[in-house]
């Protein structure tokens, strides 16, 4: 007989109190990988109702070292604050360092681009591709958060083809072009030409 274990699974959750307002913590696993992911969630919602979603991979090095060099950091605090001045909304944390390719890894391809690769260049360079992510385990988040229709908060429309194609209805995009810095801009510059992102070219000069 075939095994029937979801691929993902709802594990537990508890308040969590943050510098921007009073969210929930929601945990889930992948099955197979024991990958732990996360969803905040702040208000309520009626399942008819449009939510302001953020899809965010880890970066720890933006997200809880302070670095300039990429945007996660700065876009992690404006989809909060988004999220709390909006009254509800979610942030799904993706365990996606390095946009899969792990922490380690990223350090790896940071070395390169030290030395003149670009953020794509550095990732084949060390035989991956540019892009590793997976989002199938978002469309079990938000059913599990009663969340149907989404106004996503990206740049990046890979993300919100992902979502469609799970059958989540995506309402609208909502830019989240913040935290250009010295040290990223270049970074910005490659996921624009190379990597499909859309970006305000004036917020790049
Ligand atoms: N491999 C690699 N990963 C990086 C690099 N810089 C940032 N990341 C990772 O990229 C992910 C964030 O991806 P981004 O391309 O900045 O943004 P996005 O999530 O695709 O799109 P937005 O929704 O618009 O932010 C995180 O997992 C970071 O750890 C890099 O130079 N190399
Ligand atoms: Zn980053």
């Amino acid at each position: 007989m075939k095994s029937t274990t979801p691929p993902y699974q709802f594990v537990s959750e508890a308040k969590l109190p943050t510098r921007f307002g009073d969210f929930k913590i929601h945990g889930f696993v992948e099955t197979l990988s024991g990958q732990e992911h996360i969803a905040l969630s702040y208000g309520t919602w009626e399942n008819s109702d449009i939510v302001p979603i953020r899809i965010h991979s880890e970066c720890l090095t933006g997200d809880a070292l302070f670095s300039t060099r990429c945007d996660c950091g700065f876009q992690l605090e404006k989809a909060l604050q988004n999220i709390v001045d909006n009254g509800c909304g979610v942030l799904l944390y993706l365990r996606q360092e390095g946009r899969g390719i792990g922490l380690l890894n990223k350090i790896k391809a940071y070395n390169l681009q030290d030395e003149g690769f670009d953020t794509v260049e550095a990732n084949q360079h060390l035989g991956f591709d540019a892009d590793l992510r997976d989002y199938s385990i978002c469309k079990l988040m938000l059913d599990k958060l009663g969340v149907n229709k989404v106004e996503l908060m990206t740049n990046n429309p890979k993300k919100l083809a992902a979502l469609e194609g799970m059958g989540v209805n995506v309402v609208a995009r909502k830019p989240i072009d913040h935290g250009v810095t010295k040290d990223n801009k270049h970074y910005l510059m490659t996921k624009t030409s190379k990597m499909g992102h859309t970006f305000d070219p004036d917020k790049l000069k």
